[in-house]
């Protein structure tokens, strides 16, 4: 097996060809995603992928391609400092990331495959990989979001399961990535439909001293929460935004926690009330409308009485990073729309509402008029 000395001596996992001839059996991780929690994803992995000795050393990391203002491809500059100087900076990923910026060749010999993008990118990327990657390869989606299809809503794991014909878990949780990556207790859910021992081989490859990731069984419960709460957030912060104060936010939090519970239900009637008490429920609906970057966008956009746009606000902001509150608003109202239940849901929908100008962000707490009974 590859050794620590020489992972911190700079020889890369790359280097060292015949580690497959020797332990053929070990897992092999590829991170399909790069952004900042794609980035801090891939250092977890890299941190076990060495400690364990069922996974290989080496990490694969697709880099969607970018120049960066020096004229350098940003995969390169992964891979001579050992950072994501763009989406990461000042954190080092471990020796044993590989940045690779083709998406076929970074899949090609794994067999865990971790999807980790902002969720309006899946379909595209799944197209690419129909055929591509090995048989026995499993999934996990850390993705929070979901499309709406002419069928209905598809979450990402759905996506990923029927388009690759794979098995795909689901990890979410109060996990705003710049905290993680400094090592910061946080703690995360790993859903599972049916496989317990798949979903303890995912908790194996990321839970760290720092990261404590815990399995429940319910895939959609797990992963809808991770999605929901992003519009949440959204409403949290246009609270901010308007210094309604601290009750104003609490009560936002407490009705959106509810409307998540609801629609998580009306959608699959499998998913567990116990799943919202771990991490990818109220604890990820606290972190982030505390400290998340929806919240912030959201708050921007309250300031500014609307006039100015998320997707400028998003340029503005988060310089390239991206937000899935605001489009998960709207595939959620699509859904609420299409299915009647506009009514139901007060604040999803005055979310929406005020996200496409048709009501000023002070709506956010008028919607209770509308209250369901
Ligand atoms: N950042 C966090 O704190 C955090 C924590 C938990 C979950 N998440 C979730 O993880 C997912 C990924 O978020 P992130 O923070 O890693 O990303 P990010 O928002 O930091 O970065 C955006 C990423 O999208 C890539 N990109 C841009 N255009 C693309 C295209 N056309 N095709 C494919 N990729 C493209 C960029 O290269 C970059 O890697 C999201 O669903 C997010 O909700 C994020
Ligand atoms: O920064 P946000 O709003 O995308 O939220 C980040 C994470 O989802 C928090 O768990």
């Amino acid at each position: 097996m590859e050794s620590q000395r020489q992972i911190l001596e700079g020889e890369t996992a790359s280097d060292n060809i015949s580690q497959d001839e020797v332990l053929p059996n070990k897992s092999r991780v590829t991170v399909v995603g790069s952004g900042n929690w794609g980035s801090v994803a891939a250092k977890l992995i890299a941190f076990n992928a060495l400690k364990l000795s069922s996974f290989h050393d080496e990490v694969r990391m697709w880099v969607f391609e970018e120049t960066l203002p020096s004229g350098e491809k940003l995969s390169d500059v992964i891979n001579q400092t050992n950072e994501n100087v763009k989406y990461l900076p000042g954190i080092k990923l471990g020796k044993n990331v590989v940045a690779d910026p083709d998406l076929e060749h970074a899949v090609r010999d794994a067999n865990m495959l971790v999807f980790v993008t902002p969720h309006q990118f899946m379909e595209g990327i799944c197209k690419r990989l129909v055929g591509k990657i090995r048989e026995d390869a499993e999934a996990i989606s850390l993705i929070k979001g979901m499309e709406v299809k002419m069928e209905g809503p598809c979450m990402i794991s759905t996506l990923i399961s029927k388009q690759l014909e794979i098995d795909c878990c689901v990890l979410m949780g109060a996990n705003i990535a710049n905290e993680i990556a400094v090592e910061k207790f946080s703690e995360a859910t790993v859903g599972y439909r049916q496989n317990r021992e798949v979903a303890e081989k995912w908790v194996r490859l990321f839970s760290t001293p720092s990261f404590m990731v815990t399995a429940v069984q319910d895939v959609e419960g797990v992963e809808l929460c991770g999605t929901l709460k992003n519009v949440v957030a959204i409403a949290a912060g246009f609270v901010d935004g308007l210094e309604m104060g601290n009750n104003t936010k609490a009560a936002i939090m407490r009705i959106g926690l509810r409307e998540m519970k609801a629609f998580s239900k009306l959608l699959f009637s499998s998913v567990k009330d116990s799943t919202f008490f771990e991490s990818c429920g109220v604890a990820d609906l606290i972190t982030t409308c505390l400290g998340g970057r929806n919240r912030k966008c959201a708050e921007a956009f309250a300031r500014n009485g609307g006039k100015r746009s998320f997707d400028e606000l998003e340029a503005e902001m988060l310089q390239g990073q991206k937000l899935q509150g605001v489009s998960t608003a709207k595939e959620v109202y699509e859904v609420l729309s299409h299915r009647g239940w506009l009514e139901l849901f007060p604040l999803f929908t005055t979310v929406h509402e005020i996200c496409i100008g048709r009501h000023p962000p002070s709506s956010i707490v008028e919607y209770s008029e509308h209250k369901p009974k």
